[in-house]
């Protein structure tokens, strides 16, 4: 599929098959259509043209909504209201009460249910639109840069959170610009300038370029144009 944005085009003719219960690592650099492939994929994004299937089925189906859920990169919660009333506000949409407080605790924040969200840090609130996220107990997460702005305890601590959702079947898709995080995941996509460079794993990434670190592996690959 491709997309435009603003006139220009901002994916290029993407094929790609992200498998399920795995963690999908989507990487490149700043500008280069992460955030628009996510959108495409939720099914937000508009002058797509193309196919884009979700668990069979068209991108932004209405029958998808509580089976995909979506962090976007900036933590879009509603400030007047406490961490608790947010993830409740959205279990009332999905009928998953029940899920409010397994939501609250996955992403850590349990002593803070009560806090109102404008007195959070900023990687409280991006924690708080994660359990929003996960109340509807979707099966496929959507993450637009989870983990920017946490401190490194943090990030292994949602990245075990990740695994553990990965395990239980859920299909993980993660932008991030930080390539130590591609280690965490099953499969890699890179791209750059809205075209895809490489469909692999970590390690095929390794041999295919020589470099054990994946930052250097991920520089070669580009370097060399994705062959
Ligand atoms: N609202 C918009 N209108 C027009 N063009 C846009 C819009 N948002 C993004 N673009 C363009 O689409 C292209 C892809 O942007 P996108 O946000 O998908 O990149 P990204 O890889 O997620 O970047 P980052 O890592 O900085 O978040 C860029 O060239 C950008 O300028």
């Amino acid at each position: 599929m491709s997309v435009r944005r603003g006139g220009h085009p901002a994916l290029r003719d993407i094929g790609i098959d992200i498998p399920r219960g795995a963690i999908t690592g989507l990487l490149g650099p700043s500008g280069c259509g992460k955030t628009t492939l996510l959108r495409t994929i939720v099914g937000t994004q508009s002058h797509v043209s193309g196919q884009v299937d979700v668990l069979g089925r068209p991108a932004g189906s209405p029958e998808l909504r509580g089976l995909v859920g979506y962090v976007t990169q900036a933590a879009s919660v509603y400030e007047d209201l406490t961490v608790a009333q947010n993830v409740h506000y959205f279990a009332t949409i999905f009928g998953t009460k029940d899920a409010v407080s397994e939501s609250i605790a996955a992403v850590g924040l349990d002593d803070k249910a009560d806090a109102q969200a404008s007195d959070l840090s900023g990687g409280q609130r991006s924690r708080v639109s994660l359990a929003c996220a996960l109340v509807s107990r979707p099966q496929v997460l959507i993450l637009d840069e989870p983990t920017v702005g946490l401190d490194p305890v943090l990030r292994a601590d949602l990245w075990r959170r990740f695994r553990r959702l990965a395990d239980d079947g859920v299909t993980l898709l993660v932008s991030s610009h930080v390539m130590d995080e591609a280690e965490q995941c099953d499969n890699l996509i890179l791209m750059r300038e809205g075209g895809l460079v490489a469909e692999l794993t970590p390690d095929e990434l390794r041999a295919r370029t020589g470099h054990n670190n994946l930052e250097k592996a991920f520089l070669a690959l580009i370097e060399a144009g994705g062959q």
